[in-house]
């Protein structure tokens, strides 16, 4: 399970976009939010929207890995679709906070991987914000108000990457990415085939 968090505008979604389209071994997790959709946003692909009510019952049926209030909004990641691609022996890529990210740690910290996106700069985060060109005035505002405290959970991230370059960042976190997957207690059958390799010497 591959986190990327940051505040919001760093550009996650720009970078999972591109590692999604490069890597054909992990998987998006779709996360659920009672936020409304913004332009151009895709039902399924995006986000699952829906009401408060919904969200409210997949909660309390277990129906959620983690869970969050973010610029009072409610998000969440669907149980179901990660526990199948990672049985299908998927990696699975989230787009969640830092609550989210503590939360995926307490069940499955030796699963997790967790980056955290820094923008190279105040002014550039907030041009990021208004480029993007999706929320209105008084949302990046709110969002430029929150950077500070979320930037402050940095230290509980394994890599940080400062978003300078899209394609410099898509190299670095597909290095990360290689790198995790060659940890020894990742590679699945590698007794055996030391064993058998053992035994042929
Ligand atoms: N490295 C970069 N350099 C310049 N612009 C960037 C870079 N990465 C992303 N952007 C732009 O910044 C804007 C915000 O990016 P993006 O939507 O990916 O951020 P995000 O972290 O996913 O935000 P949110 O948390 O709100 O979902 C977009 O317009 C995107 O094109
Ligand atoms: N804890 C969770 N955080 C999530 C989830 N899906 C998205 N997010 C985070 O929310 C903010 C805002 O996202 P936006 O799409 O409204 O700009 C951003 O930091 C996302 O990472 C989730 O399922 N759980």
């Amino acid at each position: 399970m591959l986190v990327l968090s940051s505040p919001s505008g760093a550009g996650k979604t720009t970078l999972s976009r591109k590692l999604l389209a490069t890597d054909e071994r992990i998987t998006m997790s779709v996360s659920v939010t009672t936020r409304p959709p913004r332009p151009g946003e895709v039902e399924g692909k995006d986000y699952y929207f829906v009401d408060v009510p919904t969200f409210q019952r997949m909660r309390e049926e277990g129906e959620l890995l983690e869970h969050a209030v973010v610029f009072d909004n409610l998000y969440g990641t669907p149980r179901a679709a990660v526990e199948a691609a990672l049985s299908a022996g998927r990696d699975v890529l989230f787009d969640i906070d830092w609550q989210g990210t503590q939360q995926l740690g307490e069940s499955a910290q030796q699963d997790l991987v967790k980056v955290f996106l820094l923008p190279p700069s105040a002014a550039d985060l907030e041009q990021r914000l208004r480029t993007r060109a999706q929320d209105s005035e008084e949302v990046v505002h709110q969002r430029m108000a929150k950077a500070s405290d979320e930037i402050s959970h940095y230290t509980e991230y394994d890599y940080i990457l400062i978003n300078h370059e899209v394609e410099d960042s898509l190299a670095k976190l597909t290095a990360i990415l290689q790198a995790e997957r060659l940890k020894r207690r990742r590679l699945t059958g590698l007794s055996s085939f030391v064993k058998s390799l053992r035994d042929a010497l």
